[in-house]
C-alpha cells in the first residue's frame, strides 16, 4: 500500500477582505495608508476521520469566511509593531510612527496581535484563528495547515504551520 497523504482546499470568491494597511520596512521606513482587495485560501493536510474526509470543508470555508469578514471594510494595525504606536483616543483609535499619526473610528479597524500587516503574518494570523476555531469545535489536530493570503492578482505570502 503506498504511502497516502490526504489534504483539502478550500478559496472562495467571497473568502475575501477589503482592508486599509501600511507596513513598516527597511528598518525606518513606513509606507503610505493603502489598501487591498486580499483573498484567502486554506489547505489542511491531514488523516481521514469516519466519515472519510480530513474536515468537513464546508465548515472549513464557514470557519475562514468568519475571519475574513471580520476583516472587511477594516484598517488592519499591529498591535506588535516595534515601530508603529497604536493607542485609543477617545472615540478613536491613532497610530503613530515619528511624527506621523493616523485616526481612525475605533469600530472601523482591527488591531492584530502581529508586528506588521504584510501578508505572511495576516496569513498566519488566519491560520492560527483556523487552529483556534478547530480546537474549540473539537476537531483532532490536522497534520498541517496552510493559508495564502494574496494581496491583489498575482502577488500572496503562504504559511505553512506543521503539527
Ligand atoms: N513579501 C511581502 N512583500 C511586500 C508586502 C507583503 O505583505 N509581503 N507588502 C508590501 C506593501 O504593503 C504593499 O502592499 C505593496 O502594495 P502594492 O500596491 O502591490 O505595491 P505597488 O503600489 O508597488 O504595486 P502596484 O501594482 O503598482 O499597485 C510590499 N511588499
Amino acid at each position: 500500500m503506498p504511502a497516502t497523504r490526504f489534504k483539502v482546499r478550500v478559496t472562495k470568491d467571497y473568502l475575501v477582505f477589503s482592508s486599509g494597511h501600511f507596513i513598516t520596512f527597511d528598518g525606518d521606513h513606513c509606507e503610505r495608508i493603502h489598501g487591498h482587495n486580499y483573498r484567502a485560501a486554506v489547505e489542511v493536510d491531514g488523516d481521514l476521520d469516519a466519515n472519510s474526509y480530513v474536515v468537513d470543508f464546508i465548515a472549513l470555508r464557514d470557519m475562514t469566511r468568519a475571519i475574513t469578514d471580520e476583516l472587511d471594510h477594516r484598517m488592519l494595525l499591529p498591535a506588535e509593531s516595534p515601530l508603529i504606536r497604536v493607542a485609543a483616543e477617545g472615540p478613536n483609535l491613532v497610530a503613530r510612527y515619528g511624527d506621523r499619526f493616523w485616526s481612525f473610528p475605533s469600530d472601523e479597524c482591527v488591531v492584530l496581535p502581529i508586528a506588521n500587516t504584510t501578508s505572511e503574518l495576516l496569513a498566519r494570523y488566519i491560520a492560527e484563528r483556523l487552529l483556534d476555531a478547530m480546537k474549540e469545535r473539537g476537531w483532532s489536530a490536522p497534520r498541517a495547515i496552510r493559508v495564502e493570503v494574496e494581496e491583489c492578482f498575482g502577488q500572496s505570502a503562504e504559511v505553512e504551520l506543521i503539527l
